[in-house]
């Protein structure tokens, strides 16, 4: 799991830390890591140049510290001041006493190969005011590698939030911990690759962190372990109701996403046109036209893409609401669940809803821009109001559930923005659900392997949702792989 915190957490924990060590201990290890990883992107020190820019808090005396070290090994360094006289003390000091020099000229950054970027960390707030914006601008014009400190400047570290201009580095050097803004978008993408320092925070932190992402051996261990005995209806059954007359694919699509999740046997309730067309592509679906609720066991549903607004689809999703098993509610469903259940899905049993921003939107009643601009927010208020888990897709993925513990997808690739993913990662959930995993588990780890599915089918160039499906069997193994072949518990004969 990779952990992060919001600022609150960051500062209490290195206060504590801070109060055990000598003054200045904390400065001096974030700035031997941040010129270490300096020092590797340069390929070598000595006659590099590099330009620190330099804000009035602990930030810029990071990169003061950090261009010292990279100026003791001989790189040109240049530091611009935003704020000549509140600059940390002791960094410019350590800087002048290596040999850096100070400019108010910006044109070194033009020259530079390297721009550490020092203005503002997780004391940052909005985005970036005229003189450092500029400086920002230069640097995102130039030739050189841009390295954020602790935090690109301009990106909310708590929220990923980004209001009006920020950096945009290559590479961001983070201190102590994950900052939920390095993970979530727009800040994830303001980041570039994030390299995380130890500096002992760990001790001090919280158990539980604002926003957590699975990594593959959390996945790993996450999804169910096949035993010897096992057989498809202890491995569970999804149900799917989705497509309509107008949209059949979508049940395609939710149907395959469905097969190659966890579950043993996929159910399909649809009219006969829809059904006529899965079975050409999934004969292993076993389909009723019937009433959902007439159609056979589920240990879970996935209700919604493509099944239509109309009343018949809404007396369909009343009757799964119903239910006492886990319900994903997509697509059509959610535009239902808005129009004829209040939002709302007050159940005995879990509920997944999966909106992109336009749906979230809609169901708060708030703008998609803004839901885009604050993912990590409007996906959490909408778990609270529903009562449900929530997986906001789109270029981060979050899952919110309602007692607000939140995970942030680490895979995917914008080649997924095609039309009928989502449907495949609704009947890959659903089927997880009826694995028997819990919602947080089963939506977190569902985004993870289709977003793994989707880089592995894309390999830099476009692709179409089934071509998701046909490569989810090597998103699974290649998450197995990680720890070894562990999920089938019959040893190889
Ligand atoms: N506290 C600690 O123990 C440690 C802190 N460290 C560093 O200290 C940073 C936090 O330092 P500070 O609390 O001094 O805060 P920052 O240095 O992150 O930011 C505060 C300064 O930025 C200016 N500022 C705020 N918003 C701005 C904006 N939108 N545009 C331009 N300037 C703006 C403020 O006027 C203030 O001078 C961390 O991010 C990290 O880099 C590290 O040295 C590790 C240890
Ligand atoms: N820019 C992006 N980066 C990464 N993933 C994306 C991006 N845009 C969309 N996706 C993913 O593609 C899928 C699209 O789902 P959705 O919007 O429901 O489309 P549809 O309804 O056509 O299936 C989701 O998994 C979403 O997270
Ligand atoms: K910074």
């Amino acid at each position: 799991m990779r952990n992060a915190y919001h600022v609150e957490h960051v500062r209490a924990a290195e206060a504590a830390l801070m109060a055990r060590l000598p003054e200045g201990t904390l400065m001096q290890r974030a700035a031997a890591g941040l010129a270490a990883t300096c020092a590797r992107l340069l390929g070598g020190v000595y006659g590099r140049r590099v330009v620190l820019l330099v804000g009035s808090g602990d930030n810029g005396g990071d990169a003061l510290y950090a261009g010292a070290r990279l100026a003791r090994r001989g790189a040109r360094v240049d530091a611009i001041l935003l704020n000549p006289e509140r600059a940390h003390a002791g960094g410019l000091a350590a800087l002048r006493a290596a040999g850096g020099r100070m400019t108010g000229d910006p044109a070194v950054i033009d020259a530079a190969d390297l721009v550490v970027d020092g203005i503002t960390g997780i004391g940052g707030q909005g985005g970036l005011r005229p003189g450092a914006a500029e400086l920002a601008a230069r640097a995102a014009g130039a030739q050189a590698l841009v390295v954020a400190v602790d935090v690109p400047s301009g990106v909310d570290a708590s929220t990923g939030v980004v209001e009006g201009p920020a950096v945009r580095a290559d590479v961001t050097v983070t201190f102590g911990t994950y900052k939920p803004g390095l993970l979530v978008d727009p800040g994830a993408s303001h980041a570039g690759v994030v390299e995380l320092v130890d500096i002992g925070l760990g001790p001090y932190l919280p158990a539980e962190p604002t926003v957590a992402a699975l990594q593959a051996g959390d996945v790993a261990r996450l999804l169910p372990e096949l035993s010897a005995e096992t057989d498809k209806y202890r491995r569970g059954v999804v149900g799917v109701v989705a497509g309509s007359d107008r949209f059949p694919g979508a049940a395609v699509l939710t149907v395959g996403g469905a097969l190659y999740g966890a579950a043993g046997y996929v159910r399909l309730a649809a009219p006969r046109r829809v059904i006529d067309l899965v079975l050409q592509r999934w004969p292993e679906t076993v389909c009723s036209e019937a009433r959902p609720g007439e159609a056979g066991r589920v240990q879970a549903w996935v209700v919604g893409p493509g099944m239509g607004t109309d009343e018949v689809a809404r007396d369909r999703l009343a009757e799964v609401l119903a239910s006492d098993v886990p319900v994903l509610v997509d697509a059509d469903g959610l535009t239902l669940l808005g129009k004829y259940f209040g939002g709302r899905a007050d159940r005995s049993a879990p509920t997944v809803l999966t909106p992109h921003a336009g749906e979230c939107a809609r169901l708060l009643g708030a703008e998609r821009a803004d839901v885009e601009a604050r993912r990590l927010e409007h996906t959490r208020q909408l778990a609270e109001r529903t009562g449900a888990t929530v997986l906001l897709k789109g270029s981060t993925t979050l899952v919110a559930d309602p007692a607000g513990a939140v995970r942030v997808n680490p895979t995917g690739t914008p080649w997924l923005g095609t039309a009928g993913t989502g449907d495949v990662l609704s009947g890959l959930i659903g089927s997880l659900l009826a694995a028997g995993l819990p919602a947080l588990d089963a939506a977190s780890v569902g985004a993870y392997l289709h977003g793994l599915a989707g880089r592995l089918a894309a390999d830099d160039a476009p692709i179409a949702a089934h071509d998701v499906i046909d490569h989810l069997p090597a998103a699974w193994r290649s998450v197995g792989n990680d720890h070894g072949p562990v999920r089938d518990a019959r040893p190889c004969l």
